[in-house]
């Protein structure tokens, strides 16, 4: 059975709904994009990286918000608690500058990448130079799970299933090409490598467990449509912008190696 399954059929079971939720990030995560492809196979210039990870950066904390904002509609504490880690792991337990390395959080990690490829810390976190494309697709997940049902939320979350292969594929993909490649700037993947399997066994229990019609399960498998989607939607905007047929947007980042677009009316 597929994602246009009607109201009223009977629900499949619970292998044919993990099956389904699977079988959409075989079809279409964002580890099939030509942008990842170039970026992980060396195919890319250093200004070209760093627009992505600058663009990227957006994602990375607006994951926190998200979070919170479906924390906020959890009426159990107990879930409440559980899912209160991904929010820490984004935020970290310490300030910069401590010693415990374990406390970091990614986004301190994500900042050791962007300083590794020689970007301004303040310019990165101003948001200033990213996408039009990139505000917009990033808000929309967090605008998804505030307008959605905290069912519909968790499944969009499921992305993280396909997470960890591209993030191996990333890391042995940046050690191979890529001179800006050590332990500071793929630190964040590392770590994610641990984190994103226990978040994501506790997010698809969740669904498998409460996705009871055949219904609520083609609400989830939309769900995890549309966050491919928008996950998809980046890296289109990033191909269009730095690679082909290199239109930057105004005022969104200029690498070095790249003229501005000259536009008129
Ligand atoms: O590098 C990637 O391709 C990638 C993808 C995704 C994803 O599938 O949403 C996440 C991450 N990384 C990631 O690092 C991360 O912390 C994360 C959290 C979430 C989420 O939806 O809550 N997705 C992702």
């Amino acid at each position: 059975m597929t994602d246009h399954a009607t109201a009223n059929a009977a629900p499949m079971s619970r292998e044919e709904f993990r099956a389904a939720l699977y079988a959409i990030g075989e079809r279409q995560y964002h580890d099939l994009h030509p942008f990842h492809q170039l970026l992980h196979g060396g195919g890319l210039k250093k200004g070209q990286i760093q627009a992505w990870a600058l663009n990227r950066f957006y994602y990375q904390v607006s994951i926190p918000r998200k979070d919170l904002t479906i924390m906020s509609r959890m009426d159990d504490p107990a879930l409440r608690r559980a899912w209160l880690q991904r929010v820490l792991d984004h935020d970290g337990l310490t300030q910069t500058g401590e010693l415990d390395e374990t406390k970091v959080g990614g986004i301190e990690r994500w900042l050791r990448l962007t300083d590794g490829l020689g970007l301004d810390r303040d310019y990165v976190k101003s948001l200033e130079g990213i996408l039009p494309a990139t505000r917009f697709a990033v808000d929309a997940y967090v605008n998804f799970v505030r307008d959605h049902s905290l069912l519909e939320a968790v499944a969009s979350s499921l992305t993280e299933l396909f997470a960890p292969s591209i993030h191996r594929e990333r890391i042995a993909g940046f050690e191979r090409n890529y001179a800006f490649a050590n332990d500071s700037t793929l630190s964040y993947f590392r770590k994610r490598l641990d984190e994103a399997p226990r978040d994501v066994e506790f997010g698809l229990e969740y669904v498998l467990a409460n996705a009871h019609t055949a219904e609520q399960q083609r609400q989830c498998l939309r769900a995890l449509r549309f966050k491919t989607e928008l996950l998809w939607a980046q890296l289109d905007a990033l191909h269009h912008a730095y690679v082909t047929p290199n239109l930057i947007p105004p005022g969104a980042f200029v690498p070095e190696d790249m003229e501005p677009t000259r536009y008129s009316r």
